[in-house]
């Protein structure tokens, strides 16, 4: 049997079509950090990528781009709408993010889950040879280890899930828990950002699959957990994922960038201080949060207006979903009402773009910031905080970071905050602002020790490595009656 010997499944291909100006389309690699950190790998065992090319109703042919093989699984506009929109972003996502708005369960959806969760492990079982290493990404297809190695028992099979995998009282809502769980439980690795995603989902292939586990503590990128499934052990452990972070810090340092940033500040105006924050248009990321806290501040007199900028960029995301659609307009009203009460003409106080910018005006952005606001009200990791330290060797910058994001339990010298708590961001926000030259720069060199050590090719690895020599942490199995 032919095929490729690494095999990455991910919702999607990293291909964007782009439009030509004569009107005609075609495919152009989308470099995210997956894509980056995997391109070696993949490129190094005649490896393949199995994902949907992201728009609706187009099959292209299989690409071979840099000696990888891209394969699509085309979806339908109803499957887009019940699949993707529907289960994996109105029931998935709002549950797995601590049920921030209500997950809607809808048995249409399920079936369409399933059903294009079929497809893709039926395009991964063509495209994968005899013995070959698989690894499935995310929440978008939790039933794909299962289903695969019915098709295929001969392949060795990691999952790794990009959001926080819910504590188990919201797990449990689902109509369909026992399934994604045994559907997990086709791999022999399942990772996870945090051990206590781990340690949830042990829990749960206790109690709903009936498994024996591993008791005992996960660790990070160490003492996995266990859970024996008949004569298979399946693996669990907890491998944060990273950024690029050695080519954005060199990236950073480039005249141009320098100069843009330079330029960034000048065309705000040449405030004392610029606040940015990065991030999809997602209820998730608690943009609402960061302008409320601003707005406080402001009305407090503790924020000068006349010295402070603060630039939102907001992707687009998931725009047929209601509860995006809805949040668009409650974030786009909160911008209109600072700047309604505290811009001058030509002088507003906040910066919104509702579009993606280009990587490299983006890392300019990230240069020009004094303090990078994250504050998601959950968040498996948050990328963007991890890309503003490694843009500053300056060490001229402050990082205000949400506790709920997975990104905090790295980054603990950030100004960490409470979400839920306005006081304890603005709090965060106003000694971000205030912080002593000295504090910056020990706090901002001990964030960049982290991120520069750990990053995202070191994540490929030790959830590979793991997979691959089987190693478990050795402890005792629990069994349900045993909890
Ligand atoms: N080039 C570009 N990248 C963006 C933009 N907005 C967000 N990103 C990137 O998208 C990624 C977002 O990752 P993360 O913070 O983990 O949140 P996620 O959106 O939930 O995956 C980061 O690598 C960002 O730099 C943009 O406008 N342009
Ligand atoms: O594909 P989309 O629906 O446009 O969404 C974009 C991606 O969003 C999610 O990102 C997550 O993964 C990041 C990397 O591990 C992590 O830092 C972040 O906290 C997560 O939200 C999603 O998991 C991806 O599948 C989507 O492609």
């Amino acid at each position: 049997m032919t095929g490729s010997d690494f095999v990455v499944v991910a919702n999607r291909l990293p291909v964007d079509l782009e439009t030509l100006p004569d009107g005609s389309t075609r495919w152009k690699r989308s470099p995210g950090g997956l894509v980056t950190a995997l391109e070696p790998i993949l490129r190094g065992t005649q490896g393949a990528w199995v994902g949907w090319p992201g728009v609706p109703d187009v099959e292209p042919e299989p690409l071979i781009e840099d000696g990888v093989e891209l394969h699509s699984v085309p979806l339908s506009a109803q499957e887009v709408s019940d699949y993707y929109e529907g289960f994996s972003n109105a029931t998935l996502w709002p549950l797995y993010h601590d049920v921030i708005v209500k997950p809607e369960y809808d048995r249409k959806w399920w079936s369409a889950y399933v059903e294009v969760n079929r497809r893709f492990a039926e395009a991964t079982a063509k495209v994968a040879a005899d013995r070959a290493t698989v690894w499935i990404q995310d929440y978008q297809l939790q039933l794909v280890p299962k289903m695969l190695r019915m098709l295929r028992p001969d392949l060795t099979i990691g999952f790794f899930l990009h959001i926080p995998f819910p504590p188990v009282e919201l797990f449990m809502q689902l109509p369909w828990r026992t399934e994604i769980v045994e559907g997990l439980l086709g791999a022999d690795l399942i990772g996870f950002h945090l051990p206590g995603g781990a340690q949830n989902f042990l829990y749960l292939a206790r109690r709903l699959a009936g498994q024996s586990t591993s008791r005992g503590s996960i660790g990070v990128r160490s003492k996995l957990g266990v859970v024996q499934v008949g004569f298979r052990t399946v693996r669990v452990g907890a491998f944060p994922i990273s950024i690029d972070s050695g080519q954005l810090d060199e990236a950073s340092k480039s005249k141009s960038i320098r100069d843009r940033a330079k330029q960034i500040r000048k065309d705000l105006g040449s405030p004392k201080h610029i606040m940015l924050g990065v991030d999809r248009l997602d209820y998730t990321k608690g943009i609402d949060v960061r302008l409320n806290a601003l707005r406080e501040l402001l009305d407090e007199k503790r924020v000068d207006p006349e010295e402070t900028a603060l630039v939102q960029l907001a992707t687009p995301s998931r725009e047929r979903v209601d509860s995006y659609v809805k949040m668009r307009g409650d974030i786009e009203q909160q911008v209109g009402r600072i700047n309604g009460e505290y811009a001058r003409v030509g002088h507003p106080v906040v910066h919104y773009l509702h579009r993606p910018v280009p990587r490299d005006e983006l890392i300019a952005f990230f240069v020009a910031a004094d303090v990078m606001l994250v504050t998601p009200l959950r968040d498996g990791m948050n990328l963007v905080a991890k890309e503003y330290v490694a843009c500053h060797s300056d060490l001229d910058g402050a990082l205000v970071l949400s506790e709920f994001t997975g990104a905090a339990a790295e980054l603990r010298q950030a100004y960490l905050c409470n979400p839920h708590d306005l006081d304890s961001v603005k709090d965060a926000m106003m000694s971000a602002i205030d912080q002593d030259r000295e504090t910056r720069r020990r706090l901002m060199r001990a964030l960049r020790r982290q991120v520069l050590t750990h990053d995202v090719d070191r994540w490929a690895k030790s959830f590979l490595s793991a997979l691959g020599n089987g190693e478990v942490g050795g402890s005792a199995l629990m069994s349900e009656d045993e909890r």
